[in-house]
């Protein structure tokens, strides 16, 4: 039993989710609290094209509830989280490999993945100069774009993580292996995989299960949730959160300030900490997709043309904290 089964659709209808509701879910931190207790957030994320985006996602689950935030990323993204951000543990992508990443209840994990990992489309230009590359002399194992974002090394994340794992960016390509599906498939309760695609991620993953990628946003998202076994969050003017048993959560408190590059990002840093922390994937969706959209209106009131995402991200910690005073 959890807060949102009182609000809980049937299978294959939907409900808007009041930001009252949104707002039982925020977690009360103890007196006693240590930084493991608060939970060990893991990024896995960025690219040698796209830093930026470790930076946001991996600063994002910083500022939120986890105790602890651990990114596996490349040397550019380090040198960058260093310097705006150095109580984040910083490692390169190969060392991942190194550690078991297990979820506990006196120390819970959870692990981000493909923030700033190019898209097919992206990466299939990256692979053109990489075979250019290679032709003139082999770059660096941990920035091949290939090392990092192939469906292979999605399949050994999660095969690693035994804990919640949220997978967004270039890492949702690997929707369309059916190893990727398998392991996921495995996963129930609160290992159940969160996915963040937006609307043209997910026309990729629809094409690429060969499901129907025209249908409406709730149809969608619940396609995509039953047939990845994960819960989708799909990403657009409103944020639909589907469960793999066919029930879907509408969060509509956000804002035309939140379209702008690299606002996902912050997102899925956002729900990575909640997730971390240990509340339950639907849960952590919920409040994660809350968060982001209060921090979008706060940052963006005032400003003609909105914030940057740099904006968003600063404001989360005052947009958790309203959330806090509605129930106080
Ligand atoms: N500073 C950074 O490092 C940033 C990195 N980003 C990351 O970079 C990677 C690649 O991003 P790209 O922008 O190249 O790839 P995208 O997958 O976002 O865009 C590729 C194509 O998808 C379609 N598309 C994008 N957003 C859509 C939407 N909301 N609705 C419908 N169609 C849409 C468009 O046709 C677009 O050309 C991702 O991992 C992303 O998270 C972005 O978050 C932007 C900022
Ligand atoms: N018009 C809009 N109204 C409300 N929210 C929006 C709007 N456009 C985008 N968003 C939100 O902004 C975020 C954009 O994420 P995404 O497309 O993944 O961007 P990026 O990949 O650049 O980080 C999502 O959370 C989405 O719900």
């Amino acid at each position: 039993m959890t807060l949102l089964d009182d609000i809980r659709p049937a299978r294959g209808s939907s409900c808007v989710v009041p930001p009252e509701a949104a707002a039982d879910l925020v977690p009360r931190i103890p007196a006693d609290a240590h930084k493991y207790s608060r939970g060990v957030c893991e990024l896995y994320v960025g690219s040698k094209d796209y830093p930026g985006a470790a930076v946001l996602s991996s600063c994002a689950a910083n500022k939120l509830a986890c105790g602890y935030v651990i990114a596996y990323t490349t040397s550019r993204a380090r040198a960058a989280l260093r310097a705006q951000s150095p109580s984040i543990v910083v490692r390169d992508h190969a060392s991942f490999a190194e550690v078991r990443h297990e979820d506990g209840p006196r120390r819970p994990r959870a692990v981000v993945v493909g923030c700033g990992f190019p898209s097919s489309t992206a990466r299939d230009g990256l692979l053109r100069e990489l075979s250019r590359a290679c032709a003139q002399g082999v770059p660096s194992v941990s920035e091949r774009p290939a090392a990092a974002c192939s469906p292979e090394s999605i399949a050994r994340v999660l095969e690693r993580s035994d804990c919640p794992v949220l997978l967004d960016g270039g890492a949702l390509d690997a929707m369309g292996s059916g190893d990727v599906r398998a392991l996921l498939e495995k996963r129930t309760g609160r290992t159940t995989a969160v996915i963040t695609p937006h609307l043209g991620e997910a026309a990729r993953i629809a094409q690429a299960m060969r499901l129907d990628g025209d249908l409406a946003p709730v149809a969608l998202s619940q396609a995509i949730a039953e047939a990845t076994s994960t819960i989708c969050m799909l990403k657009g003017s409103d944020v639909w959160i589907s469960t793999p048993e066919g029930s879907t959560y509408i969060v509509d408190a956000g804002t035309w300030a939140l379209a702008k590059a690299g606002t996902g990002d912050v997102l899925a840093g956002a729900v990575g900490s909640l997730l971390a922390y240990g509340i339950m994937p639907l849960e952590a969706a919920v409040l994660g997709a809350h968060i982001h959209a209060c921090a979008g209106r706060m940052a963006g009131e005032g400003l003609a043309f909105g914030p940057t995402a740099e904006d968003v991200l600063d404001r989360l910690p005052q947009a958790a904290g309203r959330f806090m005073r509605r129930t106080s």
